[in-house]
């Protein structure tokens, strides 16, 4: 169990200086001094952190990724190790395409209003130059998309207010059918000019697809000649469209949108430029253990903020005040930072953080050192001095990834914490650091500061992006035909 007494001088978690069989650097101490009536005196020793070997890859990428190496990373469209290992739409040519019906599986999930209005259209985007790819060789595009999660046939989860979207970004009029099988389907697809798109409806209108039924994926599979599946934030989901139609339909091979999110989230994870750092936040530790724990076997800087951290903290034997705190994971928080230790990777907790007096937007607020929490009150945000130890550490680095926020950044007073990592990582990438924005609330942040474009790779996937730092694998990816090996 984790000691109960609060220490004079608490090393928050120092690094190891035991060699590892990696040729990875670290060095870094984080002192804390909870004498201290300020923040606390926080000293970042030095680090001597550079970027030497490489870690062991996912045994899906070994292959050849001495060779694909020395290109990644060189900027945005290159194609890099990951996708090598799954055949790519790129290499389908004009003679493989032109005048085929080419089922898209694309995650056209996007977020509507009560009026059908589309709030946010960026995973219509990211689908378009797999599209555009395609109808420029001629083919016949049969696209099709879940949306939310509707039981059985539900108007308000219709793909029909997205045709106008998609129309205007493809340059030309998409149709769109009222079913994704059936005998009308089958008319509409009939009738299809060479190089223009059939919109399917919501492929999840039918239980069948959900339970991946292989006669569904077979009636799917029958509209078309081959297939594509570019829906990466769906490609943690073995359904009939992601995975089942892999079996009816060759080539399957993985869309540009797909192709890309492996190259950052597992190639540039798995190989990357080095220094690397990781930087995990969001409410609960629970929910990140595995990319917690994943991430610690290839990273030389974990930056840990948001809602966790408070179960750290009480594992080292702090008080945390009303913050949120999980009773039951003190000893997984302890024995993350032994972990981290004993892999040399640099761990820095918040030395400061911004407390309330209680979860609103208009709470009372102060900053506090992380060693003096008040009862009573909660942690909501980093501190500055703890935005300012982060960023210099971040000066280091050649990669970044970063997944949930540094605080409760819905409330504008709590947000300061994750705008600031958000404007680091945008400071960065600008210098040329990969920077990779791992789903979920992280993107939402990022993009609520108007930083997102500058940023080397922004995930479309939530679930699918944190299962792949979590190391598994994706059954949408797993089930498309293999690349032809490269020679090294
Ligand atoms: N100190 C805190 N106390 C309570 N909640 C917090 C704190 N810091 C961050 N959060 C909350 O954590 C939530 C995000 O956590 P979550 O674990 O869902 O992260 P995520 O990885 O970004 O999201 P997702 O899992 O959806 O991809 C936000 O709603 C934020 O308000
Ligand atoms: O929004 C998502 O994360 C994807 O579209 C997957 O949706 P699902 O969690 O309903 O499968």
């Amino acid at each position: 169990m984790a000691s109960a007494t609060t220490p004079t001088s608490l090393s928050l978690l120092h690094t190891s200086s035991a060699t590892s069989s990696s040729s990875r650097t670290r060095s870094s101490l984080l002192h804390l001094s909870p004498s201290s009536s300020s923040s606390p005196s926080l000293r970042l020793r030095p680090t001597t952190l550079r970027g030497l070997g490489f870690v062991a890859c996912d045994p899906l990428f070994a292959l050849n990724v001495a060779s694909k190496v020395r290109s990644f990373g060189a900027g945005k469209g290159v194609r890099g190790i990951v996708s090598m290992a799954k055949k790519s739409v790129g290499d389908l040519t004009e003679a493989d395409l032109k005048g085929k019906k080419v089922f898209v599986r694309a995650d056209l999930n996007v977020p509507l209003d009560d009026n059908q209005k589309i709030t946010d259209d960026t995973r219509i985007r990211a689908a378009v130059p797999t599209i555009k790819y395609l109808i420029e060789k001629g083919a016949k595009v049969i696209l099709s998309s879940h949306l939310g999660r509707p039981k059985g046939v539900t108007p308000k989860f219709s793909l029909a207010p997205l045709v106008p979207r998609l129309s205007e970004l493809l340059g030309i009029q998409v149709v769109k059918a009222d079913d994704s099988i059936g005998p009308e389907v089958e008319k509409l697809v009939a009738s299809l000019p060479d190089g223009s798109v059939l919109l399917l409806e919501n492929v999840r209108f039918y239980k069948e697809e959900e339970k991946n039924d292989p006669e569904h994926a077979k009636k799917l599979a029958s509209l078309a000649d081959l297939y594509v599946n570019d829906a990466f934030g769906t490609a943690h989901r073995a359904h009939a469209s992601t995975e089942g139609v892999t079996k009816f339909l060759k080539p399957s091979v993985a869309g540009f949108l797909l192709q890309k999110e492996l190259d950052y989230l597992v190639g540039a994870v798995s190989v990357p430029k080095r220094p690397f750092a990781a930087i995990v936040g969001g409410s609960k530790v629970s929910s990140k253990i595995g990319v917690i724990e994943s991430l610690l076997e290839k990273v030389d800087i974990l930056l840990l903020g948001g809602g966790m951290i408070f179960t750290f903290y009480k594992a080292q034997g702090l008080s945390v005040g009303a913050s949120l705190v999980e009773e039951d994971k003190l000893d997984l928080a302890t024995s993350l930072i032994e972990k981290a230790k004993a892999k040399g990777v640099s761990l820095l907790l918040p030395t400061d953080v911004v407390i309330a007096d209680k979860f609103a937007p208009d709470a009372n607020s102060k900053i506090v050192p992380a060693t003096a929490i008040p009862d009573g009150w909660m942690g909501l945000d980093i501190g500055p001095d703890s935005v300012k130890t982060f960023n210099e550490a971040l000066d280091t680095t050649k990669t970044v990834i970063w997944n949930g926020p540094m605080g409760v950044f819905e409330f504008d007073k709590f947000a300061v914490g994750t705008e600031a990592v958000a404007n680091k990582l945008a400071e960065l990438s600008k210098k040329g650091v990969t920077t990779i924005i791992g789903g979920g609330d992280s993107v939402a942040a990022v993009e609520k500061v108007g930083v997102a474009s500058v940023m080397s790779h922004i995930s479309t996937g939530g679930g699918a992006s944190l299962e792949l730092l979590e190391g598994k694998q994706l059954p949408g990816v797993l089930a498309l035909d293999e690349a032809t090996p490269v020679p090294v």
